[in-house]
């Protein structure tokens, strides 16, 4: 009898201590209402905010992805409880992001592609304006404008074997002067106009070894050392971390803000014409026809 009560106390207590451990678990960890294609966890012990990029099947950055990724990216900015941010992708070992969707630059009016680049320009200035700390988790290819996203932020851990690189030349078009300008700003003018001009895409390794990336580690470990860097980032005093990635970035995006119009214009002219029109579209068939 005795023993039987004993085993019933170590029951109830259990119990009694898994139901304040899910209570904790749940208080620490909130869901920010977000659309299923900008996954968002916050852990309210750390202030920490993981965003995930959930856009099947390779986070092709579209107006709908551009547009939730700006949304949830200002909403942070302004949330004084989140200290600081990851961003990685749902399709872990496989896609970081495609870059932007071609699909939006071909055959396309001047209209649709003045609202694309303008929303392509306010994505840039926001993640690149983010005032807190922000650690890119690259658990997959990342090619052109997925290099650049990860490029706007401070830190990049990037799983091995894969690929990274603003390789826009490839497809016969040219990486805009805000991508450029994150480039030459990881690693140098005389890396980044190799990389741009032949549309070079870097292994991770050959990544790390000019810059272009941080660290790079297995699949499994790709999260949880961006944890540890943001840890350690996030323990600068902020309002001096703030100003000084501010006035560090302020010139590039403040060429941009004072001619948005201009850089719009610029884009519709170059994409529209008829010999950048035939690449993208090639580019695009030799994209679907590599499967077969
Ligand atoms: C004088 C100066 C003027 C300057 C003016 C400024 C001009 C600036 C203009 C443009 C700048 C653009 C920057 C960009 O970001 S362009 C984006 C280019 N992106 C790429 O080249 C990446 C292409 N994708 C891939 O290489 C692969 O998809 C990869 C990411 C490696 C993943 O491979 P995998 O897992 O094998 O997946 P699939 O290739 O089978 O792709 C699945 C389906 O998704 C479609 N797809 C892929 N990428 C894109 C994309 N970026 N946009 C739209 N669609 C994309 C692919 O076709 C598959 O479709 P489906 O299943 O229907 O066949």
């Amino acid at each position: 009898i005795q023993a039987l009560q004993i085993s019933e106390n170590k029951i109830i207590k259990t119990k009694m201590l898994s139901r304040a451990c899910f209570r904790q678990f749940s208080a620490s960890i909130r869901r920010m209402s977000s659309t299923n294609i900008v996954e968002t966890n916050i852990d309210s012990g750390t202030g920490f905010a993981t965003v995930t990029l959930s856009q099947p099947p390779v986070n092709s950055l579209d107006k709908n992805l551009l547009t939730a990724i700006t949304d949830r990216f200002k909403k942070l900015s302004d949330d004084s409880s989140v200290t600081g941010a990851i961003l990685t992708s749902k399709f872990d070992g496989k896609v970081f992001s495609a870059g932007l969707n071609i699909v939006d630059m071909f055959q396309k009016s001047d209209d649709h592609l003045g609202e694309f680049w303008g929303m392509v320009q306010e994505w840039y200035l926001t993640i690149q304006g983010f005032p807190k700390p922000l650690v890119s988790a690259i658990n997959g290819h990342a090619p052109t404008g997925g290099c650049a996203m990860a490029l706007m932020s401070d830190y990049r851990v990037m799983v091995e074997g894969k690929t990274i690189g603003l390789n826009e030349t490839l497809l016969g078009i040219v990486a805009p002067f805000f991508f450029a300008d994150l480039m030459i700003a990881a690693v140098g003018r005389r890396h980044a106009e190799f990389a741009l001009n032949n549309g070079y895409l870097y292994t991770s390794d050959e990544a790390l070894k000019i810059g272009l990336v941080d660290e790079v580690v297995n699949l499994d470990q790709v999260v949880p050392t961006a944890l540890k860097i943001l840890t350690k980032m996030t323990k600068t005093p902020q309002p001096a971390y703030q100003v000084c990635k501010n006035f560090l970035r302020k010139e590039t995006m403040d060429t941009l803000r004072n001619d948005r119009a201009g850089d719009i214009a610029h884009f519709v002219g170059f994409v529209q014409q008829p010999n950048v029109q035939k690449a993208i579209g090639g580019y695009l068939q030799a994209l679907k026809q590599r499967k077969k």
